[in-house]
């Protein structure tokens, strides 16, 4: 095994688990010595011409693992950027607060805006990495506006000109019926920025499922040569997921935050203890988010399976049933806003 999987690294062939039989394990010394960067400054790319002059320059045997995120980074951006790390000898995450998956109501004038602590925290994450963790964060691609959208991006929809990808029918469904503009705008600048970046390998956490389901297909459906990985979520002390968007929480409304996870623990919990009626189950959720009181509200909460997100009707046991919800926190003073959390678990 070990010839076969050092001839795919070195003719830069992807190391699949179905060509193996097996599941993926990373093995570092694979990775060339001489395609190793760990002296590699990391730089900071604005334009879509200087990142690639980069891409282009590194050897045919280097591999490069993408990370795609909206900035304000946090633990579970920097497990991404670990687990890319782990397995290319390069990671490039970018950094860009894409308009197109806003709607104009949202919150795109207010989304947390953090660059500089960013880049530090970057920085900090190379200099932890062991010595045998083969990959470093070699670059950061920052682009503007208008690199992305040449055309301009109003949130309008039908004000917006230019070309759009849309993985149908999987974008209108969870999400997509609350966010109906969400994954057209994500599907669309994840094809700009793999086409851009060029990677091996694009990183992105299970906090937001359907996003994951949708770039598998959009990966497949567009012939992209990248090979996807799901990251575990990463949660603060009492279990909340952590997202940028939990800044907005200050003191009740971070208590109140939390029936979201326990809500979709309860489920787990039932589940694990014989019961299988996807109704029951989802009943079971709505009753935790309603016995919390009226400072939080239920958006949705469902189970589906994992490939075209149908919902199932009872929860069959290794089929990767997602259990998902979404919950808004409403303000409790003048000037705050509505703080809307997606969660997941997988019932297995
Ligand atoms: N808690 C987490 N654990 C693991 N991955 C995460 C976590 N939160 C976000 N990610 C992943 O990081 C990537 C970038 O996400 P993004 O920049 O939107 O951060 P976010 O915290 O999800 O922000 P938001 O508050 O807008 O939802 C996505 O692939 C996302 O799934
Ligand atoms: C994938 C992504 C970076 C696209 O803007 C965004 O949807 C996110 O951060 O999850
Ligand atoms: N990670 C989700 C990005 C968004 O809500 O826009």
């Amino acid at each position: 095994m070990l010839s076969t999987l050092r001839a795919c690294a070195l003719r830069r062939v992807s190391y699949r688990p179905a060509n193996l039989h097996k599941q993926y394990t990373y093995i570092p010394a694979l990775i060339p010595p001489q395609a190793r960067t760990y002296t590699t400054k990391m730089q900071t790319y604005h334009a879509v011409s200087t990142y690639r002059a980069w891409r282009y320059s590194l050897p045919p045997t280097s591999t490069v693992g993408v990370v795609p995120t909206m900035g304000a980074l946090h633990a579970g951006h920097i497990s991404l950027a670990r687990a890319a790390a782990s397995e290319n000898t390069h990671v490039v995450v970018t950094i860009f607060l894409n308009p197109a998956q806003f709607s104009p109501t949202e919150d795109l004038a207010s989304y947390p805006k953090t660059l500089e602590t960013d880049l530090k925290k970057l920085e900090e994450l190379n200099a932890s990495l062991p010595d045998d963790v083969p990959g470093r964060i070699s670059a950061v691609f920052v682009p503007t506006v208008a690199e992305m959208y040449p055309a301009g991006i109003p949130l309008v929809r039908d004000q917006q000109v230019g070309t759009f990808v849309e993985v149908i029918p999987l974008s209108a469904k969870l999400e997509g019926g609350t966010r109906p503009h969400f994954f057209r705008g994500v599907a669309t600048v994840c094809t700009k920025l793999f086409n851009i970046t060029s990677p091996n390998r694009v990183y992105f956490g299970q906090k937001d499922v359907q996003q994951t389901v949708i770039i598998r297909r959009l990966l497949l459906d567009l012939q992209f040569d990248i090979e996807l990985r799901v990251i575990p979520t990463e949660r603060e002390q009492d279990g909340l997921a952590m997202s940028s968007r939990n800044v907005y929480l200050k003191g009740r409304r971070r208590e109140v935050a939390i029936t979201i996870y326990r809500a979709l623990k309860a489920v787990e919990e039932m589940y694990q203890n014989g019961e299988n009626r996807a109704s029951v189950l989802l009943e079971k959720a709505r009753e935790v988010v309603s016995s919390a009181g009226s400072e939080v509200k239920l958006d949705y909460v469902s189970l589906n399976e994992p490939q075209l997100l149908e919902e199932v009707e009872t929860v069959e046991k290794g089929r990767g049933i997602i259990l998902s919800a979404a919950m808004w926190v409403l303000p409790r003073e003048e000037g705050e806003g509505t703080v809307r959390l997606i969660d997941n678990l997988i019932l297995s």
